[in-house]
């Protein structure tokens, strides 16, 4: 007979992007990477492309210090167990979940994540979608911070590839690594089960998110992804804003330069999602939070999890 807390979760996604919400506001849990692979697991577990770890700020090592701009830490990690910086989609389902706990109410707020504090705005849900309309009511907007671009490295640009298939990419940082390569066709980045290959190995010393990109139209792009740590999803936030501003360079488009926002919608396998870059290099990014889901662990199968 396990001794465990009951432990609640919810289950939630972003465009299709989905995670297992596990409140833990004091911060009491010890997750460790192989119970979050276990919860994460599609069969033996819960389920997800990642879990969120709700926790308060100031009962967080991590995020201590941003205690007195936001409240609440999202505590992200990948479905392998793996820590990352930010999740896009993961931070507007913190948000729904914020609202729906009562613990935030539409309008603005702030989130903390490992990439730093972020703002979001939660729109009003008068017709209880839950934002399934991108810039609809609901839909949860948040500024993402600015890309940062890094030059390349002595080894020269960055390459992916996909069995005999090579391209160019951008290096493109969201508080976490992305490399987006334009291809003409998105069936040639064939299965991504596995990951593509990404050169030179030493431009993401951590690994990185892969993002192929095709054009569907004047400031319109589709894409899929392999995700660090989680393998093909069907959709990315950060992966959406690395190819925004990846696809406005290409196109000639600086909001820095121009001194007028620029915006692109992307289309992911699972949504829609809209992203736009302002004069001063905020990126912004809109899209749904909807949580379909909310049980408890069981206390002898957690019990085998978290060891
Ligand atoms: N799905 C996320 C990104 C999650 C983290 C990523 N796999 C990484 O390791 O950087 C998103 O919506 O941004």
């Amino acid at each position: 007979m396990s001794t465990r807390p009951r432990l609640p979760f919810l289950k939630g996604h972003g465009t299709e992007n989905d995670f297992v919400i596990v409140p833990d506001l004091d911060g009491h849990l010890d997750l460790s990477a192989a119970a979050v692979a276990r919860i994460c697991d599609r069969r033996a577990g819960v389920g997800g492309d990642g879990l969120i770890r709700v926790v308060r700020s100031s009962a967080h090592p991590e995020a201590r210090a941003m205690a007195d701009r936001a409240e609440w830490f999202m505590d992200y990690r990948n479905s392998d167990g793996s820590i990352a910086e930010m999740c896009g989609n993961g931070v507007r389902v913190f948000a729904r979940y914020l609202q729906r706990a009562g613990l935030a109410e539409e309008g603005d707020l702030t989130i903390a994540t490992r990439a730093g504090v972020r703002r979001i705005h939660i729109a009003k849900a008068a017709d209880g979608t839950d934002g399934a309309a991108v810039g609809g009511e609901g839909a949860i907007t948040v500024e993402m911070g600015k890309a940062l671009l890094p030059e390349p490295g002595p080894e020269g640009g960055i390459t992916v590839s996909v069995g005999e298939r090579n391209w160019p990419a951008h290096h493109v940082n969201m508080g976490n690594p992305h490399a987006v390569a334009f291809v003409d066709d998105l069936g040639h980045a064939g299965n991504l089960f596995t990951a593509p290959g990404v050169r030179p190995a030493a431009a993401y010393p951590h690994g990185t998110n892969v993002e192929f990109v095709v054009d569907r139209g004047p400031r319109h792009v589709a894409m899929r992804v392999h995700e660090r740590g989680s393998g093909e999803t069907r959709s990315c936030g950060t992966g959406a804003c690395a190819v925004m501003v990846a696809a406005a360079r290409r196109d000639g488009a600086d909001p820095a330069v121009t001194g007028r926002p620029v915006s692109y919608t992307v289309d992911v396998p699972g949504g829609r999602l809209v992203i736009s870059e302002r004069p001063d290099g905020t990126v912004e990014m809109t899209g749904p939070a909807v949580i379909v889901a909310e049980g408890e662990f069981d206390a002898a199968w957690l019990d085998t999890a978290l060891g």
